[in-house]
């Protein structure tokens, strides 16, 4: 396999008075499955069409396997990519869209029903694509990006439209396609989506990075050392834990929210000092509450770009 990296470095782009992108940096690197994560706006699309050269930046590289797309001569052979799952002809079968696409490209034509059958078309992929559900436009549009099986692959927004069973789907299936040693690039605006899935998150705002993290580390550094503790009795455990050098807070009646002491060392303290309590469990943040942590003071943004549109 060649090299699967997708590299961008210092991407810079404005249309008129908006700045899409303001110094974009970051790699997806082969063996894992990249988040790419920001609220709507932040310019992930741009970025996404840059690499893939259908839109030019003021400044900076996007670069897979070291070589700007556009310089590649069988790109489908080096990055598959999906962008727009609508962009296909209405009255065409799924299967005559991919067809076409791989005479375009020089590709055998068996590797067509390899790959509607890797994505789960292959009842379908003789009806006009013009009647397929989003979900099944994603698939199509997906196997479309794996027909010249290209070291790396980069989706955007390829859960919008899926059914609970398609996400479970997607979620193994680019899992898997990483671990055949591809660079995998998915953006998402809902960190959710990527909780099980993502190894590395590179999360975005206004056109550039905000946090480029394995998923492990943006968890862990969430969490901090917080332990959840569920007492009958939350006062005199207050007290107790207080005295012992815990900051404490009340979450809910009667739940208490403790930082600073492990939990080991709290089950210590309330049993010493008496107190009843029927849970003791370190906080472990979700990746969604990590993505609000980093973009907690773009509160404020978030709100004033929910009207975006890409
Ligand atoms: N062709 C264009 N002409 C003018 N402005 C554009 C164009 N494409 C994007 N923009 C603007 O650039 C900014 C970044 O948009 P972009 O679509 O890249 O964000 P995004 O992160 O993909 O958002 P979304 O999650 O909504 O798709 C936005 O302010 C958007 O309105």
């Amino acid at each position: 396999m060649s090299d699967a990296t997708i590299e961008v470095v210092d991407l810079r782009k404005r249309y008129g008075p908006t700045t899409a992108l303001n110094g974009m940096t970051f790699t997806a690197a082969p063996g894992r499955v990249t988040g790419f994560v920001g609220p709507n706006g932040a310019g992930k699309s741009t970025t996404m069409r840059i690499i893939l050269g259908l839109h030019t930046a003021d400044a900076g590289s996007a670069l897979v396997g070291g070589r700007p797309y556009r310089s590649l001569r069988r790109p489908l052979l080096h990055l598959g990519a999906l962008l727009d799952a609508s962009a296909l002809h209405p009255a065409r079968s799924g299967r005559h869209h991919l067809l076409w696409l791989a005479r375009s490209q020089g590709l055998g034509l068996p590797r067509v029903d390899e790959v509607i059958e890797q994505v789960g078309l292959a009842s379908a992929s003789r009806r006009a694509a013009g009647g397929y559900s989003l979900g099944m436009r994603q698939r199509l549009g997906i196997a479309a990006a794996l027909l010249g099986d290209p070291p790396a692959i980069m989706l955007d927004e390829p859960f919008n439209g899926m059914d609970p069973e398609g996400i479970v789907w997607l979620r193994g299936f680019l899992r898997a396609l990483a671990a055949q040693g591809r660079a995998v690039l998915v953006s998402s605006h809902l960190m959710s989506e990527l909780q099980g899935m993502a190894d590395h998150v590179v999360v975005v705002g206004r056109g550039q990075v905000i946090a480029d993290s394995s998923v492990a580390d943006l968890i862990a550094t969430a969490s901090g050392d917080r332990v959840r503790v569920r007492t009958s009795a939350p006062r005199p455990a207050t007290a107790a834990l207080a005295t012992a050098g815990a900051q404490v807070t009340e979450a809910e009646g009667d739940v208490l929210d403790v930082r600073g002491l492990a939990a080991e060392r709290i089950v210590a303290v309330l049993t010493a000092a008496g107190v009843p309590f029927s849970e003791i469990a370190p906080h472990r943040a979700t990746l969604e509450e990590a993505y609000l942590d980093l973009t907690g003071d773009a509160a404020e943004y978030r709100a004033a770009t929910a009207g975006a549109t890409s």
